[in-house]
């Protein structure tokens, strides 16, 4: 796991440099598709950075909580923490949904999914298994307990209530150092900064891979 916490250095980009990439004049169309998700317990800021990213590259975004079936909404509602069954399909639908957004053209999506397992960020990783054009990347959103706990209790109009985060934490196995495809980001800071951190991190990917090309 590469761990990022230093302010971003990076310039900002527009989303049109992303889905190309200029190289000595010559418009170079990047080799491999990029699958972005946004990781982390209940209330990191997912949401936050997932739209801000995906919104400054011009990628499409894929909310991961839209996609979960009504009983698991009403599970977590009722303060009852999913479990593994809960969340097998749900996993290997977001896998295809970020494939069928990736097919559609775009050199990238990003998706937000919590991800909490190893064995969960597992079956996304599966995306690449069957295409070595397409990179999956996780963004781990780093946060202390009571940094969460105030983020969730001050939300308002959110079906996942603060009494949920302990579970989450439980649920939560941090991305160990052999998870060379995870970036992990502290999420204490302000909104803009983590956001500019995240970007930042996903910008530094990108400039990697079209210098690796
Ligand atoms: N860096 C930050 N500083 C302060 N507040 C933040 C920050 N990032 C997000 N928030 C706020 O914290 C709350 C949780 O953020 P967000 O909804 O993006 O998290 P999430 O991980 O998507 O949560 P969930 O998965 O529970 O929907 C929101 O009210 C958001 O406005
Ligand atoms: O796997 C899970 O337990 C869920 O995806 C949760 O993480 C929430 O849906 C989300 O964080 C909303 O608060």
């Amino acid at each position: 796991m590469t761990s990022t916490t230093a302010t971003p250095t990076m310039p900002q980009t527009n989303g049109a440099t992303m889905n190309s990439v200029q190289t000595n004049g010559a418009q170079h169309v990047p080799e491999h598709r990029h699958i972005w998700i946004i990781t982390g317990p209940a209330g990191c800021g997912k949401t936050t950075v997932a739209e801000y990213v995906a919104k400054q590259l011009s990628l499409p975004y894929l909310e991961g909580d839209s996609f979960h079936p009504k009983a698991n909404i009403e599970k977590m509602a009722n303060d009852i923490p999913l479990n593994d069954a809960d969340r097998w399909d749900w996993l290997i639908l977001l896998r295809q949904q970020a494939i069928a957004a990736l097919e559609s053209g775009t050199t990238g999506v990003v998706l937000t999914c919590s991800a909490l397992k190893r064995k969960y960020r597992d079956v996304i990783r599966i995306a690449s298994y069957n295409n070595n054009k397409v990179l999956v990347h996780f963004i781990y959103l780093r946060a202390p307990q009571d940094v969460l706990l105030a983020r969730v209790h001050a939300r308002v109009g959110h079906y996942m209530k603060d009494s949920m985060v302990k579970s989450q934490l439980e649920s939560l196995e941090e991305p160990r150092e052999d998870e060379s495809d995870v970036l992990s980001v502290d999420v204490s800071g302000s909104m803009a900064e983590v956001q500019r951190l995240a970007l930042s991190v996903v910008n530094d990917v990108m400039a990697a891979d079209a210098g690796s090309a």
